[in-house]
C-alpha cells in the first residue's frame, strides 16, 4: 500500500494478515466487548463485534466512498487470509459509517484486531494484525459497563417549533411544485454525568429492539430497522422503509393503526417514492429484481413502518463490492427526498444542522465485497462533553410529502427518539 487516495487518510501502511477459527459459544456478543474502541453490527444475536483497530481510514468530501473503496481494495489484495470458516463475515472485515452530505463527508473504516462473529450456530474469532496474528484472546463476558448516570435532554440546532416552521415551509415548496419528497431531521442534545461507555446503550438497543440492527462504529451508535443494502454470493437485499405511525401501547389499537398505515395515501406515496429510488438505483447492476408491488407493516416497540424487502441477481460481471452499491443507493429517498438533488439542496438550505453520519450508510464489507450497510437512523453520536461529562446528540428525520402536518411530524421525530434516549437511561 504506497499510493493512498488524496481524500484518504490511512492509520497503517503495513501488510495485514488475518486468521478465523471456529470457536465454542460465548454466550451474547454484545457482553465480550470490551470499553476500548469497540465496535458492533448485530441483529437477533448474530453478526459482528470487534474491537481495538488493525488499520482504518478516514475519508471526506465527495469522494468518501470511492477512497474507502480504493483503500479496501489495496488492503484486502495485499492481506494474507486464513479462514476455516467461509462464512459471510468470516475472515478479513472492516467496518464503515458513512457522512450523509458531502461536505464535510467526515467518514470511516475500521479493521478492528479482533472480531468475533456469529451465524446461525457457528461462532468464530477472527485475529488481525501486521504481518504476524497474536493467538486468539479467551471469550468472556465483560462486567456490566458503567451507567451514564443522570442524562439530561436539550434542544440540538433547532428546537421543536421552530422545526415544525421549516417542515411547514418545505410543504409550501412542495405543494408550489420544487420537488415532491424531502425528509427533513432534528437532533438533541443529552448530556450524561459520567462520560458515555457506548456499551451501555448498546445492550439495551439490542435486546429492545430485536428487529433492528445494532451498531457501533468510531462513536456513531444505534438500532437501525432500514438495510440499505447486503451483498451476498451475487444476491442482493434491501429494506425500505418510509411511511410511519406511532404506537400507543395497546395492542389491540396498535392493530387498528397498521392496517389504517397500510391503507393512508400519505404514508403509500412517501414508500413509493422510497422503494422507486432504491429499484431504480439497483436495477444497472441486476440481472433480475424482485420488487413486491405492496408493502408490509413492520412493528418496532416505538413506531410502526411500511416496508418492502427489494430483492436482485447481481451478475458475475459485477464486481461492485457492497460499499459501492451502497454509495449508488445513497441518499435514498428515505432519507434524501425526491428528485434527489432538489432535496438534498432543499436538506442543506433549511434544515439547519450538519447532519454528520447520521442517515449516511453504515455496516460492514469482508474481502470478497459482501457484506452489509444499513441506514444509520435512530442513532447518536457520542464524545466529552465539559468537566468530565458525556455528550450525545440524538437525531431523529421525517418524510415530508404534500399532505404532511408540522405538528404530527415533529411527534414522529419524537418517537423516533425514543431508542436512544431510553437506552441511556438508568443509573
Ligand atoms: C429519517 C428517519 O426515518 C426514515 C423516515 C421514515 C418516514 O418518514 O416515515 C421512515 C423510516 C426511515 O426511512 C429517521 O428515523 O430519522
Amino acid at each position: 500500500m504506497t499510493s493512498t487516495p488524496s481524500a484518504a487518510t490511512p492509520t497503517s501502511l503495513g501488510r495485514l494478515v488475518a486468521r478465523s477459527i471456529e470457536v465454542a459459544d460465548p454466550g451474547p456478543l454484545l457482553d465480550l466487548l470490551p470499553e476500548d474502541a469497540p465496535t458492533a453490527w448485530l441483529r437477533r444475536g448474530e453478526g459482528i463485534v470487534g474491537w481495538g483497530v488493525a488499520a482504518s481510514v478516514r475519508t471526506s468530501g465527495p469522494e468518501r466512498f470511492d477512497a474507502a473503496v480504493d483503500w479496501w481494495h489495496q488492503v484486502s489484495a495485499s492481506a494474507v487470509v486464513r479462514d476455516e470458516l467461509a462464512v459471510p463475515g468470516s475472515g478479513l472485515i472492516c467496518l464503515g459509517s458513512f457522512a450523509f452530505a458531502d461536505d464535510p463527508g467526515d467518514s470511516v473504516l475500521i479493521v478492528p484486531k479482533v472480531v468475533v462473529g456469529r451465524r446461525g450456530d457457528r461462532t468464530w474469532v477472527t485475529v488481525i494484525g501486521d504481518d504476524e496474528v497474536s493467538p486468539p484472546p479467551d471469550l468472556v463476558a465483560q462486567p456490566e459497563p458503567r451507567a451514564p448516570g443522570e442524562v439530561v435532554f436539550a434542544d440540538g440546532s433547532v428546537g421543536g417549533t421552530a422545526w415544525e416552521a421549516v417542515v411547514a415551509q418545505a410543504v409550501q415548496r412542495i405543494n408550489a411544485g420544487e420537488l415532491e419528497k424531502v425528509v427533513l431531521a432534528r437532533d438533541l442534545i443529552a448530556s450524561t454525568e459520567a462520560p458515555l461507555d457506548v456499551r451501555w446503550p448498546l445492550r439495551r438497543l439490542g435486546s429492545e429492539y430485536e428487529m433492528c440492527w445494532t451498531f457501533h462504529v468510531d462513536g456513531l451508535f444505534g438500532a437501525t430497522p432500514e438495510l440499505l443494502v447486503r451483498r451476498e454470493r451475487g444476491l442482493v437485499t434491501s429494506r425500505v422503509l418510509a411511511g410511519t405511525i406511532r404506537r400507543t401501547g395497546d395492542d389491540e389499537r396498535d392493530l387498528a393503526l397498521a392496517a389504517t398505515l397500510a391503507r393512508s395515501s400519505k404514508d403509500l406515496e412517501e414508500h413509493e417514492y422510497a422503494v422507486r429510488s432504491v429499484a431504480d438505483s439497483l436495477a444497472p447492476h441486476c440481472t433480475s429484481m424482485n420488487v413486491p408491488e405492496s408493502p408490509f407493516v413492520l412493528h418496532l416497540p416505538n413506531v410502526m413502518h411500511l416496508a418492502t424487502d427489494v430483492a436482485g441477481v447481481v451478475p458475475d460481471t459485477d464486481s461492485s463490492t457492497v460499499l459501492e452499491l451502497a454509495a449508488a443507493l445513497h441518499p435514498s429517498a428515505a432519507v434524501g427526498g425526491t428528485p434527489t438533488d432538489v432535496a438534498v439542496a432543499m436538506i442543506s438550505e433549511i434544515e439547519g444542522m450538519d447532519r454528520g453520519r447520521y442517515a449516511g450508510p453504515v455496516g460492514w464489507m469482508d474481502a470478497s465485497g459482501d457484506g452489509e450497510f444499513g441506514i444509520a437512523l435512530r442513532s447518536a453520536e457520542y464524545g466529552p462533553g465539559p468537566n468530565g461529562t458525556g455528550r450525545v446528540r440524538l437525531f431523529a428525520g421525517c418524510g415530508i410529502v404534500a399532505e404532511s402536518d408540522p405538528e404530527s411530524e415533529l411527534a414522529e421525530a419524537q418517537a423516533k427518539f425514543v431508542p436512544v434516549r431510553d437506552a441511556l437511561a438508568g443509573r
